[in-house]
């Protein structure tokens, strides 16, 4: 009976010594979360602390000017805005941009996903007399940006492997001749870098005074730190050192501090004006689920939740590791009555505009990529975003989340998690520039309980902004309140309060 007695009042004394240890495990865990969030902060405030201090030590001082003020231009450019895009208001920072290039600055723009980048260097393309140079990574994005102008009736035309030769005809005599009326010429970089023949015309455009606006789109393209570096990228440089009176505006939707400054640098546009909008997508709700160690109960889960929040067909993406892996699931969701294909770097480029196509239609619910189903994509009413794998990086997520909602309607974008991906995304980075410290941040999005998109603005080092319970770590919190709430309401009744104390 004593021995009895021992027993238990020795477990009680191990049970809670065990509950103690384990609150401190749980403190020491929330803390190391918080350190490691603060550190993040630190390197993000360093970096653009060095960024401004590097800016303001090398610039030439140049007076800064409210660009929202008056300018000569402001009626033609309202006109233009109205009539030829139909576009009845400029969104934040579009007319500053404008009226920073038309006063012939040089103008770096960061502004996120479906921001409305294009009108920034389309409408003083249309304002000025001369031909804008537009220099953009991808035929079906030039493609996409040709057709879209035509159709509001801009002559727009591009010199690529698969141009005609009448358009190539056509092209160079305007170049050359200042003959026709072509407004903008998109090209691919590999054209600057590999064509002699274009960069003598191009000289001659501008010897004449033709070449009125130099246009990068996808500038984080230039940068090795950046998430698409492209080599030929690098040699775009030249057109600001063969045409410095030429204004060079380079455009994308993410760029880090130390990415801006290695793409100021490369494209030699150190006065620039840089115009840096928000990263935030308040539209985008982001969800981490936990990942289940069996393959078929993923894509059940994944397709029960396509079938039953977005049953119209509403478009989405399915990201996977690797091409094996994109083929499969799209198989197992096709079975389970989804319309889904798959499209990675395998296939011929027949095939992958086959896909693509049928999908921008939405004659395809699902497309299953792996990365290289990245740039181009222009679908504005992609609702959904799914991560079969976790990405590599913070900025890879952003990116390839980011393609849901361009039009600004509520998307979601959902990862599937598991730890045990985590190495083989690690022996993938491993050799690649800060490569497992970026994986290491995105595992550590994955397995907080306190994330949200406040980790996009520590990684973009911008000041960050309320998630709005737009996350599923945030909106639990709301519902966790809600129940307090509730349950305070009921104690509170029953006159049982001190419990809930
Ligand atoms: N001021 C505006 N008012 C209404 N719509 C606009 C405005 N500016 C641009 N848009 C529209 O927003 C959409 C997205 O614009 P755009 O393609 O230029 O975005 P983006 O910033 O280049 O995006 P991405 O980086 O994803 O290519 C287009 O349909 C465009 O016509």
């Amino acid at each position: 009976m004593e021995e009895q007695e021992n027993i238990e009042g020795e477990m009680l004394l191990v049970r809670a010594e065990l509950d103690d240890i384990q609150g401190q495990i749980k403190a020491l865990l929330d803390r190391q979360e918080e350190l490691s969030e603060r550190e993040s902060q630190l390197k993000a405030l360093r970096e653009v602390s060095k960024a401004s201090r590097d800016a303001i030590n090398n610039a030439p001082s140049v007076a800064p000017k409210d660009w929202s003020g008056s300018f000569l231009w402001d009626s033609r450019a309202d006109d233009i805005r109205f009539n030829v895009f139909g576009i009845s208001s400029y969104r934040p920072n579009q007319r500053e941009i404008i009226n920073a290039i038309m006063s012939g600055r040089d103008v770096l723009v960061i502004m996120a996903a479906g921001g409305g980048k294009s009108l920034c260097y389309q409408l003083p393309a249309v304002l000025h007399d001369g031909i804008t140079l537009v220099v953009s990574p991808l035929l079906s994005l030039i493609q996409d940006q040709v057709m879209g102008l035509a159709a509001l009736g801009i002559l727009a035309y591009m010199l690529a492997s698969i141009t005609t030769k009448e358009v190539e005809k056509f092209v160079y005599k305007a170049l050359d001749k200042g003959e026709g009326e072509l407004k903008i010429l998109y090209v691919t970089p590999e054209k600057i870098s590999r064509s002699k023949r274009f960069m003598f015309k191009l000289e001659k455009c501008h010897n004449a005074g033709r070449l009125s606006l130099i246009a990068i789109d996808e500038a984080h393209c230039c940068s090795q730190w950046g998430h698409d570096f492209r080599p030929d990228y690098k040699n775009l440089g030249i057109l600001n050192v063969q045409f410095p009176s030429v204004p060079m505006i380079a455009l994308t939707a993410t760029a880090t501090s130390k990415v801006q400054i290695d793409l100021i640098e490369m494209l030699h546009i150190p006065r620039c004006v840089k115009f840096v909008s928000t990263i935030n997508r308040p539209n985008l709700l982001y969800k981490v689920c936990e990942k289940s160690p069996v393959g078929k109960v993923v894509i059940d889960e994944i397709a029960n939740f396509i079938s039953e929040s977005y049953p119209n067909n509403e478009s989405g993406i399915v990201y996977c590791f690797s091409r094996k892996e994109c083929e499969q699931v799209a198989k197992e969701l096709c079975e389970r009555g989804i319309l889904a294909d798959y499209y990675h770097a395998d296939m011929d480029v027949i095939a992958r505009e086959n896909v693509h196509m049928r999908w921008s239609k939405s004659k395809l619910q699902v497309i299953v990529g792996t990365v290289a189903f990245g740039m181009g994509i222009n679908k504005s009413d992609v609702r959904f975003v799914i991560h079969h794998s976790l990405s590599k990086s913070m900025e890879t997520y952003y990116q390839e989340s980011g393609r849901a909602g361009r039009d600004g309607l509520p998307s979601e974008c959902v990862l599937y998690y598991r730890p045990s991906d985590v190495p083989r995304q690690s022996s993938m980075v491993f050799y690649e520039n800060c490569g497992l410290h970026n994986l290491y941040d995105r595992v550590r999005y994955c397995q907080s309980k306190r994330s949200c998109r406040g980790a996009f603005f520590r990684h973009f080092g911008e000041v960050a902004q309320d998630c709005n319970g737009m996350c599923d770590n945030c909106a639990s919190s709301i519902e966790l309140k809600d129940i307090d709430a509730t349950r305070m309401m009921i104690l509170l009744q029953l006159g049982n309060i001190y419990y809930f104390i």
